[in-house]
């Protein structure tokens, strides 16, 4: 079956067992297809559970489907574009696994630098750690020739003469002219992210609509805007921009590609616009078509709104040679297998299919309630942190001969504290699958090299409020009502405020999927054949999907995720005499230091007997050298094989 392989190979034939798409696309006189948010999944999804199959399409599979595509838009004489709304970094072994002295998404990028790309826009991945975007600036950006889009994005650095300078990743905006001689304005604009490195800056949206080089550019109309960005169609400040424009060309077609929130979505701001966002991790190619010339004669008085069309695809092979009448035998084309090559010489090279264990279970993320058995944050909270990072501080922590997964504490740092661990949930990425463990599925599941940190001595009463204080709505509610912590209401929104802010959408896309599953909850009594996987309500008009699913199921989740109270951690010294006073290590991961001080001042000063008591950065010190792209690989090699 297409992606029932557990290696790169190309599979031989598609899959009958993957469902063929509903209908022909709808060509218009100006065509799109999108991806957005790739986060390094260019190898196609590989796994054998449904829905994995409905991915396992490779960029060289996806580069052999443009190219098809780009001979039909000639043989229509339609224009077709490719667009890219960002986040190329973060999620796979390809874009996370380089060796040391790399950099993330470096090797990864070349092969997206091939295919046909009329714009992309920056996403917030390129610009967390600062060599990352540097990298994009000299390295990535240029490939583009001028169609590599930041509106709202800086960087500085050195020009050849070493002067400092503060210029635009890529371009603020580009003007050009498609193959039918259809007139062009294209910016890339990213939402108001603040989690970004320093020596980078994001300019807000609300303060970018006044600047000069942005009236100047849309001053001129275009037969069309295109609004690239990593930005989300509903909800955030598209509406800034599209007004912006607006405000100058009442009527001129808005085509805008966004994302960011990894879900498929799409909503008209007028019925001469329409937005569009593409999904993630390369599961969904977006597609949308306008046919323009009936808008084109703007003096006749029966001139009429555009029309439009999208659609959301499968990354898959059936997907592909549908859509573009092509069959297996007749599909790739050279430049297609020469990226499917590249690409697994690339992971070769990376070492990403070394096995560090067995799964047992499939761990996921959200289709199953937490806590429990087979949630990937159970197993990361429960079990991974307590033992590798246990392991990391001292290699006889634990019996060696053992190789189960049941965590056996010996005289583990005798003279230090019990740990009490958090980290949040958004660290982890993707779900594991039962069956071999690879540095691959360690990089698609955990894939930001984070530290992990500590302050010593934190009262367990102390700990404890912070656990829960960081918790979900529901447990935090609790809390307030048994009078611990005043205010929880304003806390939790101000903390999910500033999630969004530093980029976190986990919370939207699973809020997405369960509201899917509840609208097309229908579909699971459906008789016809049908397979897991997105099932689709946006704001457009008829249906998106290209193929029909059953919708997955989806629980909520808590932000953060801690281990066991060490009263729980069998065998722990201390694990019959811990108390409220007692002094136990707060391990965290160092993306949350921040949040996580504040809110441990707050709740010091609510519950701790040590009222004064105010941490600090100083206060912090490194608790293991092991970084949170490892601990999955130790844990398994300890307890999977
Ligand atoms: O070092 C890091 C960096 C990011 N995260 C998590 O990722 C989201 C942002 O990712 P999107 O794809 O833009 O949603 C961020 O808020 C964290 O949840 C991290 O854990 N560590």
């Amino acid at each position: 079956c297409g992606g029932h392989d557990h290696s790169h190979h190309r599979r031989a034939f598609p899959s009958t067992q993957l469902t063929r798409p509903t209908r022909p696309l709808e060509w218009g006189d100006v065509n799109f297809l999108q991806t957005t948010d790739t986060h390094g999944w260019l190898l196609g999804h590989q796994k054998t559970s449904f829905p994995e199959p409905n991915y396992s399409g490779d960029l060289g599979d996806f580069a052999s489907f443009v190219s098809h595509m780009k001979r039909i838009a000639l043989e229509k004489d339609v224009d077709l574009l490719l667009i890219d709304s960002g986040d190329l970094h973060d999620g796979t072994g390809l874009s996370d696994g380089f060796p040391s002295g790399g950099i993330d998404g470096h090797d990864s990028n070349q092969f997206l630098k091939r295919l046909p790309y009329d714009v992309m826009a920056i996403g917030n991945h390129e610009l967390y750690v600062y060599e990352n975007t540097l990298d994009m600036y000299n390295n990535f950006a240029p490939a583009l020739k001028g169609r590599y889009l930041s509106s709202n994005v800086n960087i500085t650095t050195f020009d050849p003469h070493n002067n400092t300078i503060n210029v635009p990743v890529g371009e603020r905006f580009t003007k050009f002219t498609t193959r039918k001689g259809r007139k062009v304005t294209a910016l890339g604009v990213l939402f108001d992210f603040t989690g970004n490195d320093v020596n980078t800056t994001v300019q807000k949206v609300e303060d970018m609509v006044k600047e000069e080089w942005f009236l100047s550019a849309i001053e001129e109309e275009p037969d069309f805007f295109l609004l690239a960005g990593h930005m989300p169609v509903q909800k955030d400040n598209w509406p800034l921009v599209f007004n912006a424009v607006r405000a100058v060309h009442p009527e001129t077609p808005i085509m805008i590609f966004g994302g960011h929130l990894h879900t498929r979505d799409c909503v008209q701001l007028d019925q001469n616009s329409m937005s569009l966002a593409s999904g993630r991790y390369m599961e969904t190619v977006g597609w949308m078509s306008a046919n323009l010339s009936s808008s084109c004669d703007k003096k006749s008085p029966s001139h009429s709104p555009v029309t439009f069309s999208r659609r959301y695809l499968d990354t898959n092979r059936v997907t592909y040679q549908f859509h573009s009448g092509t069959s297996n035998h007749t599909f790739d084309t050279p430049e297609g297998l020469g990226i499917t090559k590249g690409l697994k010489n690339l992971a070769k090279r990376f070492n990403l299919a070394q096995v560090f264990g067995t799964a047992p279970e499939d761990y996921t993320i959200s289709q199953v309630s937490y806590p429990n058995e087979n949630s990937l944050l159970s197993l990361m909270g429960a079990r991974v942190l307590p033992y590798s990072l246990t392991l990391a501080r001292d290699p006889s922590a634990f019996n060696s001969s053992s190789s189960n997964s049941s965590v056996t504490i010996q005289g583990v740092n005798q003279s230090v504290n019990p740990f009490f661990m958090l980290t949040n949930s958004g660290s982890l990425r993707f779900d594991i699958y039962s069956g071999e463990f690879t540095k691959n599925d360690q990089l698609t599941a955990s894939p930001f090299a984070d530290a992990f940190n500590f302050v010593e001595g934190v009262e367990w009463g102390v700990a404890l409020g912070v656990r829960d204080a960081l918790d979900e709505a529901g447990e935090a509610r609790r809390i307030k009502r048994r009078g611990l912590v005043s205010g929880i209401d304003e806390v939790l929104e101000r903390r999910e405020e500033e999630l969004y802010k530093r980029g976190d959408v986990r919370k939207h896309y699973l809020e997405w999927l369960s509201s899917m599953s509840t609208l097309h909850q229908n579909r699971r009594e459906m008789t016809e054949n049908l397979t897991l996987g997105y099932a689709t309500s946006d704001a457009c008009p008829g249906i998106g999907d290209d193929t029909i699913h059953i919708p997955l199921e989806s629980f909520s989740i808590p932000d953060f995720i801690s281990s066991d109270d060490p009263t729980a951690i069998a065998g722990t010294p201390t694990s019959k005499e811990i108390t409220n006073s007692t002094l136990v290590d707060l391990v965290f991961v160092d993306f949350i230091q921040d949040q996580l001080l504040g809110i441990l001042n707050d709740v010091q000063n609510e519950v701790g007997t040590d009222k004064q008591k105010q941490w600090a950065d100083g206060d912090v010190k490194t608790y293991s050298t092991l970084l949170s792209t490892e601990v999955l690989g130790v844990y398994a090699e300890g307890n999977w094989n």
